[in-house]
């Protein structure tokens, strides 16, 4: 189909131009208004593929994916040096306006890990780039994994700086979240040691980087741990980047799970394979995950059904 034509891609490059416009993308009337907009645009389910726009608007769609990511940078870092003010930063999480989009995420993203890690708790978290308003990990750390330990990597020290002081006067969190200021790119051996890694939608803005940062976490990542992603469907891909399950070499898709409500981003599950041409010497194995036995034909049965529920949904 053509999609230049459509109506919405239209409204998408209309509101492009007035975002691309703006002097600055920090939060302000306009700003907000102009991103509520384009997010109330591209959330609606739709057939939209952008792999097949014309050139002019995959260029679009580049730039107003770094757009949204600079000005979603922008939105944490403010609200996050107002919570940074109050006495329990954690007790006033719901003055962020996307907090309740982010506690629906993270119990979508925990029923998908317990759904495949059933038997286990993972004891030790890394979530790459997790940014000024680390909610995910403090959710999951919350509510959810409630004996797990959150490592947080972040390339910006400042976004690092802000993260700790929300979580250090909280007696519980403040013993297990760890903050590390680095390109993810630089971590190697450390990476062997998590159950379970996140990865950040807008780490890695177009499909070469994030296909390079997840090479990356397959070379280090130990056989059997969990590598959950952030992707996105339909029209919301003028949002945030797209993950296909071929961009993930050395490790075996679950699920990929589409949201229709306001959940922007769609959530795929992945585990390391045991034997790639990945693998980093004498990988320790991180534990109950891979104490699964990855080859026993009734575990490549379910997951065989499950591929087949995802070439379904994909197709
Ligand atoms: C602003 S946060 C937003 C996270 C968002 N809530 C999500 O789930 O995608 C994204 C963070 O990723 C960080 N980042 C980008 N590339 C990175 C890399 N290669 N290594 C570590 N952190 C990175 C940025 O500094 C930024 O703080």
């Amino acid at each position: 189909m053509v999609w230049e034509k459509d109506p919405l891609v239209q409204k998408v490059c209309e509101l492009y131009d007035q975002i691309s416009s703006l002097e600055s993308l920090k939060p302000s009337k306009d700003v907000n208004m102009l991103f509520t907009q384009l997010v109330l645009t591209c959330m609606p389910p739709s057939p939209i593929d952008v792999t097949k726009l014309c050139k002019r608007i995959q260029e679009i769609r580049f730039k107003l994916i770094r757009l949204c990511g600079e000005a979603e940078g922008l939105l944490e870092s403010h609200f996050s040096t107002i919570l940074g003010s109050y006495e329990n930063p954690l007790h006033h999480l719901n003055i962020f306006p996307y907090y309740s989009n982010y506690l629906k995420l993270s119990l979508l993203e925990f029923d998908i890990l317990k759904k495949h890690c059933s038997d286990y708790v993972p004891i030790k978290v890394a979530f790459v780039g997790s940014g000024p308003l680390p909610l995910t990990s403090i959710v999951l750390a919350s509510f959810h994994l409630t004996t797990t330990s959150f490592h947080n990597y972040d390339i910006d020290p400042s976004a690092n700086s802000k993260a700790l002081q929300l979580v250090s006067s909280d007696p519980d969190l403040s013993e297990r979240m760890f903050f590390h200021t680095t390109d993810i790119m630089d971590v190697t051996y450390a990476l062997k040691d998590y159950d379970v890694v996140f990865l950040a939608a807008l780490v890695g803005m177009d499909k070469d980087a994030k296909v390079r940062v997840i090479d990356h976490l397959a070379k280090y990542m130990a056989p059997g741990a969990v590598l959950m992603l952030r992707s996105a469907h339909g029209a919301r891909a003028f949002l945030y980047p797209v993950v296909d399950p071929c961009d993930l070499t050395g490790f075996e898709v679950l699920s990929v799970f589409h949201p229709t409500d306001e959940v922007i981003n769609s959530v795929v599950i992945a585990r390391k394979v045991p034997t790639t041409k990945h693998t980093v010497e004498n990988p320790k194995l991180p534990n109950k995950c891979s104490d699964i036995d990855m080859f026993s034909p009734l575990l490549n049965h379910v997951n065989l059904i499950e591929e087949l529920d995802i070439e379904d949904q994909l197709s």
